[in-house]
């Protein structure tokens, strides 16, 4: 008898894990759970110093998994494909080349340094934001859009706060008084848990969009507890108005955020309200809100009207944070890493949207149109 094997071959790549850089960032783009499985699949998983600390997750930890630790970020950056959260800072733009596979946040449609970065050192970029299912679903976006939602109401309420600079409301109210009134722009991920937290504290509750079928279906999640309004200029302009907390949550997938809300309807509202762009990544949705801030300094005030608008919310909850980013990411870089990219993304069409720059060309529309970049898409 003759015994038949059949040799598989797999690509064995070698995957980099940084310590995130940016200000208050204490996410790390792998659990040691995340990196145990890329290892038990053959991969070898290199995972900078410390990187996991912020959320919780030692070094050790990573040994146990499998890992390799190493000590400096041009190590780290030095592997086949690097695994991050945040777009690349400018300190990071050396360790840009060639033969570089960078899987991480981009959101290049407001971040032109880093998009002329990636396309002259010709950096194959994957935009975890992009990454997109046939049905529309942004599946690495969801995550920590339901992160950032959730703390938008948490955050809003807090600099309601009379000592915190606030017009000194509680949004739930008290029996005899008025309930704080919340109006969340963009009824998706991050406006529906939003929504959530804020139906949760009692407070009165309209959600805007400009998909009618996602307000219908807001409509059923929600019931009497919140309303729904379409999206245009003067429902827009009522609803600020009247509101104590604006929250912006709406998204075009990879393009800039449509200022939605101008300095006009900002002057309208009451001294010490409060606005949340959570949209900010994506160049923000308020003309007030001109500039992303930090966990370090997250508020600023224009016309009388609190301004918070930090671009990298879920990073002041990493535990948790970093533990959803993982389960989200992990298919996709086991993807990438067990068939090689340019396979990984003939076989996967989601995966393909995410990739944002190709040998020097931008490969993701809506961020060609920004820049006026040449459109070039990718076939593999
Ligand atoms: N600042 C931060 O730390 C974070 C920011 N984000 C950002 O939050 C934003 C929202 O993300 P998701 O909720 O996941 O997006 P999503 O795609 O789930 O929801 C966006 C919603 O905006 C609505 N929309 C689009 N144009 C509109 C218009 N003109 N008027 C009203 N509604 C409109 C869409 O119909 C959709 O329901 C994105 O910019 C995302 O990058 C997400 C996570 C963290
Ligand atoms: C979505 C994003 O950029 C963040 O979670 O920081």
């Amino acid at each position: 008898m003759i015994k038949l094997t059949h040799k598989v071959i797999t690509i064995k790549m070698t995957v980099g894990v940084p310590k995130e850089i940016k200000n208050n960032e204490n996410r790390v783009a792998l659990t040691p759970v995340g990196a145990e499985a890329l290892v038990a699949a053959g991969h070898k998983v290199y995972v900078q110093k410390t990187a996991g600390e912020g959320s919780g997750f030692t070094d050790a930890g990573y040994v146990d998994a499998g890992a390799t630790l190493v000590d400096t970020a041009a190590e780290a950056w030095s592997f086949e494909m690097v695994m991050k959260v945040k777009e690349p800072v400018e300190t990071e733009f050396q360790y840009f080349r060639s033969d570089l596979v960078l899987f991480t946040y981009l959101h290049l449609a407001a971040e032109p340094k880093l998009t002329s970065a990636l396309l002259e050192k010709k950096v194959t970029a994957i935009a975890y934001e992009t990454i997109q299912l046939p049905n529309g679903q942004l599946p690495l976006l969801t995550p920590m859009s339901e992160v950032a939602g959730r703390m938008s109401v948490q955050v809003g309420a807090v600099y309601l706060e009379k000592p915190n600079g606030g017009k000194g409301v509680l949004l739930s109210g008290v029996p005899g008084t008025r309930r704080g009134r919340v109006t969340i722009i963009g009824g998706g991920v991050a406006g529906t848990n939003a929504a959530k937290i804020a139906v949760g504290l009692g407070a009165e509750v309209t959600i805007i969009d400009s998909n009618l079928d996602r307000l219908r279906q807001l409509d059923d999640i929600f019931g009497y507890q919140i309303s729904t309004v379409a999206s245009n200029p003067s429902n827009i302009a009522k609803a600020v108005k009247g509101s104590d907390l604006v929250i912006g949550a709406v998204l075009i997938p990879g393009a800039k955020s449509p200022k939605l809300v101008t300095e006009a309807m900002i002057k309208t509202m009451e001294p010490g309200s409060v606005i949340v762009d959570i949209a900010i990544d994506q160049g923000g949705m308020f003309e007030t809100a001109d500039h992303a801030t930090t966990h370090d300094n997250p508020v600023y005030i224009k016309h009388n009207v609190l301004h918070y608008s930090v671009g990298n919310m879920p990073g002041a909850v990493p535990h948790t944070s970093t533990i959803a980013l993982t389960n989200a990411t992990l298919g996709y870089a086991l993807q990438i890493a067990n068939k090689g990219f340019a396979k990984a993304f003939a076989d996967s069409p989601a995966l393909l949207k995410g990739l944002n720059t190709y040998n020097g060309t931008v490969s993701y529309k809506a961020v060609a149109d920004v820049y006026q970049y040449p459109f070039v898409e990718a076939v593999f």
